[in-house]
């Protein structure tokens, strides 16, 4: 089966201008790095601040060009520095940020932030928009009513369900989430965690999942690629990542990380619901 995301030797470089006291530089942030991601799985991406995660991120969200390699979106090579991007392609890849405080317009209405996407990029009638909006609030885990209020009225966690469901208004094959549950408590996590995976499995939608946090990597991930400088240390299924790393960088990470059980927490929760 075709993957629906191929990475080939992609690089990404970043042009800094001199100035009268500074001679103009190269920063190298992504180096080269390879990797498949087949319908329905989910690759994390992990590594330490400055490590090249976010521009990797943007690459594959097609937001900043590639400056070398390829890349490809079920098997059609995307190339946004040479070729317009359709509308097609792009509703094919989404994201979601990590900070559900800053990625909703505070001005706008969560209905209009739901039905946005579709204005943009489809021809679908305004009636239409509203019932796909709706439909889509429900499956997130909030309610219709929730549909003409404004995002200061949410919790951070509701705030996230809200960039899932924006996310999801163009029925995309990719979803790239950038550290999407870093910003919410510890339990809330957990709960968006498990959104996620019922998501997943209901629209068989394959994730980029970028995290610094090995504990919720260990729990989503199918394959686990650890970056360092720009660089893709590791790349190989969770299992053999976390059991069995080879790179010295990946063994200091993981000895480094205390393991919060979201396991434990994902079971707590569960109990409590039972008992509700
Ligand atoms: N627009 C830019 N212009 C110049 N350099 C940049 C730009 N964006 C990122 N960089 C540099 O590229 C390298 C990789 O940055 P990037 O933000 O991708 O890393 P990251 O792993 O996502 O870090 P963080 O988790 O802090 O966001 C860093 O050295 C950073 O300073």
């Amino acid at each position: 089966m075709t993957p629906v995301l191929e990475a080939r030797n992609l690089k990404r470089d970043y042009h800094i201008p001199g100035s009268l006291f500074k001679p103009a530089k190269t920063v190298h942030a992504v180096k080269g790095v390879s990797f498949t991601v087949e319908q329905g799985k989910t690759l994390a991406i992990v590594g330490e601040s400055g490590c090249g995660k976010s521009t990797l991120a943007r690459m594959v969200t097609m937001i900043d060009p590639i400056t070398e390699g390829d890349m490809l979106i079920d098997g059609r090579k995307v190339d946004i520095a040479h070729e317009p991007l359709t509308a097609e392609m792009r509703s094919k890849v989404q994201i979601v940020f990590q900070n559900p405080y800053g990625s909703l317009n505070p001005r706008k209405k969560i209905g209009d932030i739901l039905t946005e996407p579709l204005v943009i990029n489809t021809k679908v009638p305004a009636g239409e928009r509203r019932d796909r909006a709706m439909a889509m609030l429900k499956k997130v885990g909030l309610e219709e009513k929730h549909y003409g209020r404004y995002p200061h009225m949410f919790s951070g966690g509701q705030r996230q369900r809200v960039a899932i469901a924006r996310a999801l208004m163009l029925n995309p094959r990719l979803l790239v989430l950038d550290e999407p549950v870093s910003a919410l408590d510890l339990s809330v996590q957990a709960q968006v965690l498990n959104l996620l995976a019922d998501l997943q499995d209901e629209f068989k939608l394959t994730y980029v999942f970028i995290s610094h946090d090995l504990s919720v990597v260990r729990h989503i991930a199918d394959d686990v690629m650890v970056m360092y400088f720009g660089e893709a240390v590791e790349y190989g299924s969770r299992d053999q990542v976390f059991g069995n790393p080879q790179h010295s960088y990946t063994k200091t990470l993981f000895a480094a990380t205390p393991r919060v059980d979201v396991d434990a927490i994902r079971a707590r929760i569960e109990r409590r619901k039972r008992v509700a």
